[in-house]
Protein backbone atom coordinates (compact mmCIF):
# COMPACT_ATOMS: atom_id res chain seq x y z
CA UNK A 1 0.00 0.00 0.00
CA UNK A 2 1.54 3.13 -0.64
CA UNK A 3 0.26 6.29 1.27
CA UNK A 4 0.57 9.75 0.39
CA UNK A 5 3.89 11.11 1.14
CA UNK A 6 2.55 14.34 3.10
CA UNK A 7 0.66 11.21 5.67
CA UNK A 8 4.00 9.19 5.99
CA UNK A 9 5.83 12.70 7.13
CA UNK A 10 2.70 13.91 9.67
CA UNK A 11 2.47 10.65 11.22
CA UNK A 12 6.69 9.69 11.61
CA UNK A 13 6.55 13.09 13.22
CA UNK A 14 3.98 12.84 15.33
CA UNK A 15 4.75 9.03 16.28
CA UNK A 16 8.34 9.02 16.64
CA UNK A 17 9.49 5.35 17.35
CA UNK A 18 5.79 3.92 17.02
CA UNK A 19 5.69 5.05 13.16
CA UNK A 20 7.33 2.02 11.71
CA UNK A 21 4.64 -0.54 13.56
CA UNK A 22 2.25 2.09 12.61
CA UNK A 23 2.60 1.97 8.83
CA UNK A 24 3.26 -2.05 9.08
CA UNK A 25 -0.08 -2.29 10.73
CA UNK A 26 -2.06 -0.34 8.25
CA UNK A 27 -1.02 -3.07 5.32
CA UNK A 28 -2.07 -6.01 7.21
CA UNK A 29 -5.23 -7.60 6.91
CA UNK A 30 -8.48 -6.01 7.82
CA UNK A 31 -10.21 -7.78 11.05
CA UNK A 32 -13.76 -8.46 10.22
CA UNK A 33 -16.34 -9.35 12.82
CA UNK A 34 -20.04 -9.68 13.44
CA UNK A 35 -23.00 -8.69 16.24
CA UNK A 36 -25.62 -10.86 16.83
CA UNK A 37 -29.26 -9.43 17.77
CA UNK A 38 -30.48 -10.18 21.17
CA UNK A 39 -34.25 -8.47 20.01
CA UNK A 40 -34.65 -11.89 17.71
CA UNK A 41 -35.92 -15.05 19.82
CA UNK A 42 -33.03 -17.46 19.56
CA UNK A 43 -30.73 -15.27 18.33
CA UNK A 44 -27.75 -17.38 18.59
CA UNK A 45 -29.41 -19.87 16.68
CA UNK A 46 -27.54 -19.02 13.93
CA UNK A 47 -24.77 -20.71 11.49
CA UNK A 48 -21.70 -18.67 12.26
CA UNK A 49 -19.88 -19.90 14.98
CA UNK A 50 -20.01 -18.03 17.63
CA UNK A 51 -16.62 -19.44 19.36
CA UNK A 52 -14.59 -16.29 19.12
CA UNK A 53 -16.23 -13.64 21.10
CA UNK A 54 -14.93 -9.68 20.89
CA UNK A 55 -13.94 -9.40 24.49
CA UNK A 56 -15.54 -5.83 25.43
CA UNK A 57 -19.12 -6.35 22.94
CA UNK A 58 -21.16 -8.94 24.91
CA UNK A 59 -23.05 -9.63 21.11
CA UNK A 60 -19.70 -9.28 19.06
CA UNK A 61 -17.71 -12.26 17.41
CA UNK A 62 -14.74 -12.45 14.86
CA UNK A 63 -15.63 -13.48 11.53
CA UNK A 64 -17.20 -12.81 8.78
CA UNK A 65 -21.11 -12.99 8.00
CA UNK A 66 -21.95 -13.16 3.99
CA UNK A 67 -25.14 -10.22 2.99
CA UNK A 68 -27.07 -12.66 1.25
CA UNK A 69 -27.59 -15.30 3.89
CA UNK A 70 -30.54 -15.61 5.97
CA UNK A 71 -29.44 -14.87 9.49
CA UNK A 72 -28.34 -11.22 7.47
CA UNK A 73 -31.54 -11.11 5.96
CA UNK A 74 -33.61 -11.65 9.17
CA UNK A 75 -31.58 -9.20 11.13
CA UNK A 76 -30.28 -12.23 12.99
CA UNK A 77 -26.81 -10.43 12.32
CA UNK A 78 -24.71 -7.01 11.39
CA UNK A 79 -21.21 -7.45 9.85
CA UNK A 80 -19.35 -4.61 11.35
CA UNK A 81 -15.16 -4.77 11.86
CA UNK A 82 -14.53 -4.85 16.03
CA UNK A 83 -13.33 -1.22 16.54
CA UNK A 84 -16.71 0.58 15.55
CA UNK A 85 -18.38 -2.19 17.68
CA UNK A 86 -16.87 -0.33 20.66
CA UNK A 87 -18.73 2.68 20.24
CA UNK A 88 -22.07 2.44 21.19
CA UNK A 89 -20.71 0.05 24.26
CA UNK A 90 -19.22 3.08 25.34
CA UNK A 91 -22.52 5.25 25.16
CA UNK A 92 -23.64 2.62 27.99
CA UNK A 93 -26.90 2.45 26.89
CA UNK A 94 -30.04 2.05 28.99
CA UNK A 95 -33.80 0.89 27.98
CA UNK A 96 -35.75 3.98 27.61
CA UNK A 97 -33.54 6.79 26.90
CA UNK A 98 -33.91 8.86 23.84
CA UNK A 99 -30.85 8.58 21.85
CA UNK A 100 -29.93 10.74 19.29
CA UNK A 101 -27.61 9.08 16.29
CA UNK A 102 -26.88 11.98 13.90
CA UNK A 103 -24.58 10.94 11.07
CA UNK A 104 -26.11 7.38 11.11
CA UNK A 105 -25.70 5.78 8.06
CA UNK A 106 -25.43 2.69 6.78
CA UNK A 107 -26.37 1.54 10.67
CA UNK A 108 -23.21 0.09 12.49
CA UNK A 109 -24.03 2.34 15.37
CA UNK A 110 -27.69 2.75 15.18
CA UNK A 111 -28.91 -1.28 14.92
CA UNK A 112 -26.38 -1.89 18.08
CA UNK A 113 -28.37 1.14 19.81
CA UNK A 114 -31.62 0.00 19.26
CA UNK A 115 -31.04 -3.73 19.79
CA UNK A 116 -29.51 -2.26 23.54
CA UNK A 117 -32.86 0.16 23.83
CA UNK A 118 -34.66 -3.27 23.71
CA UNK A 119 -38.07 -1.83 22.23
CA UNK A 120 -38.01 0.94 25.16
CA UNK A 121 -37.42 4.61 25.26
CA UNK A 122 -36.73 5.98 21.29
CA UNK A 123 -33.78 5.96 18.78
CA UNK A 124 -33.95 9.24 16.39
CA UNK A 125 -30.86 7.69 13.58
CA UNK A 126 -30.34 10.69 11.01
CA UNK A 127 -28.57 10.36 7.77
CA UNK A 128 -27.84 13.40 5.73
CA UNK A 129 -27.22 11.77 2.28
CA UNK A 130 -30.45 10.69 0.75
CA UNK A 131 -29.19 6.91 -0.58
CA UNK A 132 -27.27 6.14 2.48
CA UNK A 133 -30.53 7.07 4.13
CA UNK A 134 -32.16 4.55 2.37
CA UNK A 135 -29.61 1.85 3.25
CA UNK A 136 -29.67 2.89 6.74
CA UNK A 137 -34.04 2.47 6.72
CA UNK A 138 -33.20 -1.28 5.58
CA UNK A 139 -30.71 -1.84 7.92
CA UNK A 140 -33.24 -0.58 11.10
CA UNK A 141 -36.22 -2.23 9.26
CA UNK A 142 -33.93 -5.82 9.47
CA UNK A 143 -32.91 -5.84 13.15
CA UNK A 144 -36.65 -5.67 14.21
CA UNK A 145 -36.61 -2.46 16.07
CA UNK A 146 -39.99 -1.05 16.66
CA UNK A 147 -39.13 2.68 18.90
CA UNK A 148 -36.49 4.24 15.57
CA UNK A 149 -38.00 7.79 13.45
CA UNK A 150 -35.63 7.58 10.63
CA UNK A 151 -34.84 11.48 9.46
CA UNK A 152 -32.68 12.45 6.36
CA UNK A 153 -32.18 15.90 7.65
CA UNK A 154 -29.40 18.56 8.46
CA UNK A 155 -28.24 18.86 11.75
CA UNK A 156 -29.30 22.40 11.49
CA UNK A 157 -32.82 21.61 10.42
CA UNK A 158 -32.92 19.20 13.48
CA UNK A 159 -31.75 21.23 15.89
CA UNK A 160 -34.36 24.35 15.02
CA UNK A 161 -36.60 21.84 16.03
CA UNK A 162 -36.02 19.94 19.01
CA UNK A 163 -33.80 21.26 21.63
CA UNK A 164 -32.00 20.26 25.07
CA UNK A 165 -33.92 16.84 24.33
CA UNK A 166 -31.80 13.63 23.94
CA UNK A 167 -30.22 12.08 26.72
CA UNK A 168 -27.69 11.02 24.45
CA UNK A 169 -26.27 11.84 21.24
CA UNK A 170 -23.66 9.96 19.24
CA UNK A 171 -21.81 12.00 16.78
CA UNK A 172 -19.63 9.03 14.53
CA UNK A 173 -18.86 12.50 12.56
CA UNK A 174 -17.62 12.16 8.84
CA UNK A 175 -13.87 12.40 8.91
CA UNK A 176 -10.62 11.65 6.77
CA UNK A 177 -11.14 8.27 7.27
CA UNK A 178 -7.43 7.38 8.05
CA UNK A 179 -8.89 4.35 10.20
CA UNK A 180 -9.96 2.56 7.10
CA UNK A 181 -7.13 2.90 4.66
CA UNK A 182 -6.31 -0.82 5.43
CA UNK A 183 -9.76 -1.62 4.90
CA UNK A 184 -10.75 0.69 1.91
CA UNK A 185 -7.91 1.51 0.30
CA UNK A 186 -10.22 3.93 -1.94
CA UNK A 187 -10.31 6.38 1.17
CA UNK A 188 -6.96 7.86 0.30
CA UNK A 189 -7.85 9.07 -2.89
CA UNK A 190 -9.71 11.47 -0.97
CA UNK A 191 -6.89 12.76 1.19
CA UNK A 192 -5.00 16.02 0.87
CA UNK A 193 -2.05 17.93 3.34
CA UNK A 194 -5.42 19.76 4.68
CA UNK A 195 -8.50 17.25 4.54
CA UNK A 196 -8.01 16.20 8.44
CA UNK A 197 -8.32 20.67 8.86
CA UNK A 198 -11.54 20.81 6.31
CA UNK A 199 -12.83 17.64 8.57
CA UNK A 200 -12.66 18.86 11.41
CA UNK A 201 -14.49 22.55 10.59
CA UNK A 202 -17.33 20.24 9.43
CA UNK A 203 -17.35 18.19 12.64
CA UNK A 204 -17.16 21.65 14.62
CA UNK A 205 -20.70 22.59 12.72
CA UNK A 206 -22.44 19.36 13.31
CA UNK A 207 -21.64 19.52 17.48
CA UNK A 208 -22.78 23.16 17.65
CA UNK A 209 -25.87 21.84 16.06
CA UNK A 210 -25.90 18.85 18.11
CA UNK A 211 -24.88 20.96 21.62
CA UNK A 212 -28.29 22.00 20.88
CA UNK A 213 -29.71 19.47 21.04
CA UNK A 214 -28.18 17.84 24.20
CA UNK A 215 -30.37 17.85 27.06
CA UNK A 216 -28.80 19.20 30.19
CA UNK A 217 -26.86 16.32 32.01
CA UNK A 218 -26.97 14.44 29.14
CA UNK A 219 -23.95 12.68 27.07
CA UNK A 220 -22.30 13.19 23.93
CA UNK A 221 -20.57 10.12 22.60
CA UNK A 222 -18.08 11.57 19.68
CA UNK A 223 -16.04 9.07 17.33
CA UNK A 224 -14.15 8.91 13.84
CA UNK A 225 -12.60 6.54 12.29
CA UNK A 226 -8.99 8.74 11.96
CA UNK A 227 -5.96 8.86 13.62
CA UNK A 228 -5.97 12.96 13.09
CA UNK A 229 -5.34 14.62 15.87
CA UNK A 230 -7.23 17.70 14.62
CA UNK A 231 -10.36 15.58 14.62
CA UNK A 232 -9.86 13.62 17.61
CA UNK A 233 -7.85 15.10 20.73
CA UNK A 234 -8.31 19.12 19.28
CA UNK A 235 -12.14 18.72 18.69
CA UNK A 236 -12.88 17.39 21.87
CA UNK A 237 -10.35 20.14 23.27
CA UNK A 238 -12.30 22.60 21.51
CA UNK A 239 -15.65 20.87 22.91
CA UNK A 240 -14.52 22.05 26.55
CA UNK A 241 -13.04 25.14 25.82
CA UNK A 242 -16.95 26.31 24.80
CA UNK A 243 -19.24 23.70 26.23
CA UNK A 244 -20.08 23.08 29.56
CA UNK A 245 -18.77 19.49 28.88
CA UNK A 246 -16.49 16.64 31.02
CA UNK A 247 -14.49 13.69 29.86
CA UNK A 248 -15.96 10.85 31.21
CA UNK A 249 -12.86 7.94 31.73
CA UNK A 250 -13.63 4.95 28.41
CA UNK A 251 -12.38 1.90 29.85
CA UNK A 252 -9.46 0.48 28.19
CA UNK A 253 -9.24 -3.14 27.16
CA UNK A 254 -6.46 -5.15 25.88
CA UNK A 255 -4.46 -3.01 23.03
CA UNK A 256 -6.65 0.08 23.58
CA UNK A 257 -4.51 3.38 23.68
CA UNK A 258 -5.80 6.73 25.54
CA UNK A 259 -6.23 9.79 23.71
CA UNK A 260 -2.89 11.44 23.69
CA UNK A 261 -2.72 14.87 25.76
CA UNK A 262 0.48 16.01 23.67
CA UNK A 263 -1.72 16.08 20.59
CA UNK A 264 -4.20 18.74 22.29
CA UNK A 265 -2.30 21.39 24.22
CA UNK A 266 -1.01 18.58 26.75
CA UNK A 267 -4.63 18.74 28.65
CA UNK A 268 -3.95 15.20 30.74
CA UNK A 269 -7.73 14.99 30.36
CA UNK A 270 -7.31 13.67 26.96
CA UNK A 271 -6.34 10.15 28.35
CA UNK A 272 -9.84 9.82 28.97
CA UNK A 273 -10.62 9.21 25.90
CA UNK A 274 -9.63 6.16 23.65
CA UNK A 275 -7.75 5.62 20.53
CA UNK A 276 -7.54 2.22 18.42
CA UNK A 277 -4.85 1.72 16.43
CA UNK A 278 -4.46 -1.37 13.92
CA UNK A 279 -0.63 -1.90 15.32
CA UNK A 280 -1.57 -2.51 18.73
CA UNK A 281 -5.40 -3.46 19.09
CA UNK A 282 -7.57 -6.41 16.96
CA UNK A 283 -9.24 -3.58 14.53
CA UNK A 284 -9.38 -0.69 12.25
CA UNK A 285 -8.37 2.59 13.88
CA UNK A 286 -10.49 4.81 15.63
CA UNK A 287 -11.27 7.32 18.49
CA UNK A 288 -13.85 7.89 20.81
CA UNK A 289 -15.16 10.06 23.53
CA UNK A 290 -17.59 10.12 26.04
CA UNK A 291 -18.82 13.83 27.40
CA UNK A 292 -21.28 14.49 30.37
CA UNK A 293 -23.04 17.98 29.69
CA UNK A 294 -22.46 19.46 33.25
CA UNK A 295 -25.75 21.72 33.09
CA UNK A 296 -28.63 21.69 35.56
CA UNK A 297 -31.06 23.25 33.56
CA UNK A 298 -31.21 25.66 30.49
CA UNK A 299 -33.02 28.97 30.85
CA UNK A 300 -34.75 28.02 27.36
CA UNK A 301 -36.08 25.03 28.68
CA UNK A 302 -37.09 21.77 26.63
CA UNK A 303 -38.04 22.57 23.30
CA UNK A 304 -39.65 19.44 21.04
CA UNK A 305 -43.09 19.95 19.52
CA UNK A 306 -45.69 17.28 21.06
CA UNK A 307 -48.15 15.73 18.35
CA UNK A 308 -51.63 17.47 18.16
CA UNK A 309 -53.45 14.81 16.93
CA UNK A 310 -56.62 17.59 16.23
CA UNK A 311 -54.83 19.81 13.80
CA UNK A 312 -54.81 17.56 11.03
CA UNK A 313 -53.88 19.55 8.40
CA UNK A 314 -50.74 20.56 9.47
CA UNK A 315 -50.01 17.25 10.34
CA UNK A 316 -47.53 13.94 9.00
CA UNK A 317 -49.60 11.88 10.41
CA UNK A 318 -53.08 11.60 10.55
CA UNK A 319 -55.99 9.78 13.37
CA UNK A 320 -57.14 6.11 11.32
CA UNK A 321 -60.58 6.16 10.35
CA UNK A 322 -63.69 3.84 11.56
CA UNK A 323 -63.03 1.65 8.33
CA UNK A 324 -59.04 1.66 9.04
CA UNK A 325 -59.66 0.68 13.04
CA UNK A 326 -61.47 -2.28 11.98
CA UNK A 327 -59.13 -3.64 9.21
CA UNK A 328 -56.16 -3.22 11.40
CA UNK A 329 -58.21 -4.80 14.83
CA UNK A 330 -59.73 -7.94 12.49
CA UNK A 331 -55.65 -8.60 10.90
CA UNK A 332 -54.52 -8.02 14.68
CA UNK A 333 -57.38 -10.41 16.15
CA UNK A 334 -56.83 -12.86 13.16
CA UNK A 335 -53.22 -12.81 13.03
CA UNK A 336 -51.87 -12.33 16.55
CA UNK A 337 -52.35 -14.14 19.66
CA UNK A 338 -52.46 -11.12 21.71
CA UNK A 339 -52.75 -7.24 20.84
CA UNK A 340 -49.75 -6.10 19.47
CA UNK A 341 -50.36 -2.14 19.90
CA UNK A 342 -52.63 0.31 21.57
CA UNK A 343 -54.98 1.58 18.94
CA UNK A 344 -54.06 4.95 20.45
CA UNK A 345 -50.74 4.53 19.73
CA UNK A 346 -51.01 4.19 15.81
CA UNK A 347 -51.39 6.76 13.09
CA UNK A 348 -51.74 7.17 9.54
CA UNK A 349 -49.54 9.18 7.00
CA UNK A 350 -51.11 8.82 4.03
CA UNK A 351 -52.73 5.11 3.25
CA UNK A 352 -49.44 3.70 5.59
CA UNK A 353 -50.05 2.41 9.18
CA UNK A 354 -47.42 3.50 11.76
CA UNK A 355 -46.50 3.30 15.28
CA UNK A 356 -46.05 6.65 17.01
CA UNK A 357 -46.76 6.76 20.36
CA UNK A 358 -48.01 10.79 21.20
CA UNK A 359 -44.68 10.91 23.68
CA UNK A 360 -42.61 10.94 20.49
CA UNK A 361 -41.02 14.65 18.91
CA UNK A 362 -43.28 16.12 16.29
CA UNK A 363 -40.90 15.58 12.68
CA UNK A 364 -43.35 17.60 10.87
CA UNK A 365 -41.23 19.80 8.09
CA UNK A 366 -38.42 17.45 8.40
CA UNK A 367 -37.17 14.97 5.89
CA UNK A 368 -37.62 11.72 7.04
CA UNK A 369 -37.73 8.02 5.68
CA UNK A 370 -39.38 6.38 8.08
CA UNK A 371 -41.57 8.30 10.80
CA UNK A 372 -42.10 5.82 12.94
CA UNK A 373 -42.77 1.82 12.55
CA UNK A 374 -44.35 1.26 10.20
CA UNK A 375 -47.26 -1.87 10.50
CA UNK A 376 -48.19 -2.28 7.78
CA UNK A 377 -50.61 -0.06 4.26
CA UNK A 378 -54.56 0.01 3.97
CA UNK A 379 -55.23 -1.05 -0.01
CA UNK A 380 -59.14 -0.64 -1.30
CA UNK A 381 -60.87 -1.75 1.85
CA UNK A 382 -58.14 -4.36 2.94
CA UNK A 383 -54.78 -4.14 5.32
CA UNK A 384 -51.87 -5.40 4.06
CA UNK A 385 -49.25 -6.01 6.88
CA UNK A 386 -45.51 -4.54 6.28
CA UNK A 387 -42.52 -6.37 5.90
CA UNK A 388 -40.83 -4.88 8.72
CA UNK A 389 -43.13 -6.38 10.97
CA UNK A 390 -42.70 -9.42 9.96
CA UNK A 391 -38.73 -8.71 11.32
CA UNK A 392 -40.36 -7.14 14.74
CA UNK A 393 -42.75 -10.02 15.60
CA UNK A 394 -41.49 -13.47 17.11
CA UNK A 395 -42.90 -16.76 17.23
CA UNK A 396 -44.56 -16.44 20.50
CA UNK A 397 -46.91 -13.58 18.91
CA UNK A 398 -48.54 -15.80 16.31
CA UNK A 399 -50.04 -19.32 15.42
CA UNK A 400 -49.82 -18.70 12.08
CA UNK A 401 -46.68 -19.47 10.89
CA UNK A 402 -45.67 -21.59 7.66
CA UNK A 403 -42.10 -23.46 8.42
CA UNK A 404 -40.45 -23.57 4.64
CA UNK A 405 -37.46 -25.24 3.48
CA UNK A 406 -34.25 -23.34 3.07
CA UNK A 407 -34.73 -23.63 -0.93
CA UNK A 408 -37.81 -22.05 -0.90
CA UNK A 409 -37.05 -18.90 1.28
CA UNK A 410 -34.04 -18.88 -1.38
CA UNK A 411 -36.78 -19.20 -3.90
CA UNK A 412 -38.94 -16.76 -2.37
CA UNK A 413 -36.50 -14.22 -1.56
CA UNK A 414 -35.42 -13.98 -5.36
CA UNK A 415 -39.41 -12.73 -6.18
CA UNK A 416 -41.32 -16.24 -6.60
CA UNK A 417 -44.17 -17.77 -5.23
CA UNK A 418 -43.96 -20.79 -3.04
CA UNK A 419 -46.67 -23.54 -3.95
CA UNK A 420 -47.57 -25.38 -0.69
CA UNK A 421 -48.91 -28.84 -2.68
CA UNK A 422 -48.49 -31.15 0.61
CA UNK A 423 -49.44 -29.05 3.14
CA UNK A 424 -53.40 -28.26 4.42
CA UNK A 425 -53.81 -24.79 5.78
CA UNK A 426 -56.56 -21.67 5.12
CA UNK A 427 -56.36 -18.82 2.92
CA UNK A 428 -55.19 -15.77 4.46
CA UNK A 429 -51.97 -14.02 5.76
CA UNK A 430 -49.28 -15.67 7.33
CA UNK A 431 -45.67 -15.10 8.90
CA UNK A 432 -43.40 -17.14 6.93
CA UNK A 433 -40.25 -18.92 8.78
CA UNK A 434 -37.01 -21.07 8.03
CA UNK A 435 -35.07 -22.33 10.05
CA UNK A 436 -36.57 -20.91 13.19
CA UNK A 437 -36.53 -16.86 11.17
CA UNK A 438 -39.67 -15.37 10.37
CA UNK A 439 -38.63 -13.79 7.22
CA UNK A 440 -41.66 -11.87 5.98
CA UNK A 441 -45.63 -11.93 5.79
CA UNK A 442 -47.26 -14.12 2.58
CA UNK A 443 -50.72 -14.06 1.47
CA UNK A 444 -51.63 -18.05 1.13
CA UNK A 445 -54.43 -18.16 -1.58
CA UNK A 446 -55.51 -22.01 -2.43
CA UNK A 447 -52.29 -23.37 -1.98
CA UNK A 448 -49.69 -21.03 -2.63
CA UNK A 449 -47.96 -18.26 -1.42
CA UNK A 450 -47.84 -14.98 -3.04
CA UNK A 451 -44.80 -13.04 -2.97
CA UNK A 452 -44.55 -9.94 -0.74
CA UNK A 453 -41.05 -9.77 -0.71
CA UNK A 454 -39.86 -5.96 -1.25
CA UNK A 455 -39.06 -5.61 -5.31
CA UNK A 456 -35.92 -3.62 -4.34
CA UNK A 457 -34.52 -6.06 -1.69
CA UNK A 458 -34.98 -9.25 -3.92
CA UNK A 459 -31.65 -10.92 -5.04
CA UNK A 460 -30.81 -14.42 -5.97
CA UNK A 461 -28.40 -16.85 -3.76
C1 LIG B 1 -18.64 7.76 9.70
S1 LIG B 1 -20.06 7.84 8.76
C2 LIG B 1 -21.27 7.19 9.85
C3 LIG B 1 -21.19 5.70 10.10
C4 LIG B 1 -22.33 5.19 10.93
N1 LIG B 1 -22.42 5.89 12.21
C5 LIG B 1 -22.26 3.70 11.20
O1 LIG B 1 -21.87 3.30 12.29
O2 LIG B 1 -22.63 2.93 10.31
C6 LIG B 1 -20.47 9.54 8.76
C7 LIG B 1 -21.77 9.90 8.12
O3 LIG B 1 -21.98 11.32 8.25
C8 LIG B 1 -22.67 11.77 7.10
N2 LIG B 1 -22.46 13.24 6.93
C9 LIG B 1 -21.73 13.87 6.00
N3 LIG B 1 -21.82 15.20 6.16
C10 LIG B 1 -22.64 15.43 7.18
C11 LIG B 1 -23.13 16.61 7.80
N4 LIG B 1 -22.78 17.83 7.39
N5 LIG B 1 -23.98 16.45 8.83
C12 LIG B 1 -24.34 15.23 9.25
N6 LIG B 1 -23.89 14.09 8.70
C13 LIG B 1 -23.04 14.19 7.69
C14 LIG B 1 -22.10 10.95 5.98
O4 LIG B 1 -23.01 10.88 4.89
C15 LIG B 1 -21.86 9.59 6.63
O5 LIG B 1 -22.91 8.70 6.39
Amino acid sequence: MKFPVDFKEKYINLLGDDAPAFFEGLQTEAIKAFRVNPLKENYKNIEYPLDSPVPYVSTGYYGSVSGKSLEHQTGYVYSQEPSAMYVAEVGDIQPNEVILDLCAAPGGKSTQIATKLDNKGLLVTNEINRKRAGILAENIERIGAKNVVILNESPQKIAQKITNYFDKIFVDAPCSGEGMFRKDPDAMKYWHKDYPAECATRQREILTEAMKMLKPGGELIYSTCTFAPEEDEQIIEWLLKNYELELVPIKKYDGMDSGFPAFADNNPEMEKTVRLFPHHFKGEGHFIARLKDKRESVNSGVKIEKRNKKKKEKLVFRNLNKEETKLWIDFENATFSHQLFDIGDLSCWGDKLFYYPSSWPNIQNLKFIKPGFQVGVFKKRRFEPAYGLALAIKSTDTQKIIDVTQDEWENYVSGNIISLTERKSKNGWYALRCNGHIFGFSKLVNGTLKNFFPKGLRFNR
